[in-house]
């Protein structure tokens, strides 16, 4: 198949990334455990979230350009918050939910490539979020994902 549109591109716009985020966060910030863990996070959250997921599925480069975000500076803020696996699985679950109530595309491939995303991200989150030192170089570039993605077995402080 030709033109195959990005992730970003099948799932709408960035206005789709935003809604997705608002209605998610709405949900972390009511949840026993969750609740916790976000309740100093800062105004824009919710919007450099958003940016950077529609930035590494091929959106505009609005974390990196517009909120001076990095692959390293978003690393950074995982770093020594001690995330678990039930946190993790709740994260999960809360975005999952949201996504079905905003109506995100539902379609199997692209919904097989979003989970795979958010399993590859939030795994390497709770891996971070048990660091005291930032691994991550402010030079290396953000992540890509697309329709089917890995290309290999985890090595430690390659993300
Ligand atoms: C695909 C997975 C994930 C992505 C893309 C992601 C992305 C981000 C980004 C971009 C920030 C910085 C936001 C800002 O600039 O204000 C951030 C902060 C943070 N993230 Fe994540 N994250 C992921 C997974 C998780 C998970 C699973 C948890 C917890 C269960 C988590 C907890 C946090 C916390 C606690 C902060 C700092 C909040 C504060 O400022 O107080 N993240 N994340």
């Amino acid at each position: 198949m030709k033109n195959i549109p990005t992730l970003y591109e099948w799932a709408g716009d960035t206005q789709t990334f935003e809604t997705l985020f608002t209605t998610f966060y709405d949900k972390v910030l009511r949840d026993d455990l969750l609740g916790e863990v976000f309740q100093n996070m800062s105004a824009n959250h919710v919007k450099h979230v958003a940016h950077f997921v529609a930035e590494v599925f091929g959106g505009d480069k609005l974390y990196t350009l517009e909120d001076g975000g990095s692959h390293a500076s978003m690393i950074s803020h995982h770093i020594g918050k001690m995330l678990n696996e039930e946190k993790r699985q709740r994260w999960v679950h809360l975005l999952l939910q949201s996504a079905d109530e905003v109506g995100l595309k539902s379609d199997p491939e692209f919904r097989s490539a979003f989970v795979g995303y958010l399993e590859w991200g939030t795994r390497i989150a709770v891996i971070n979020s048990q660091l005291t030192e930032n691994p991550m170089n402010q030079q290396e570039p953000m992540p890509q994902w697309g329709w089917g993605e890995t290309g290999g077995p985890y090595i430690a402080n390659a993300n």
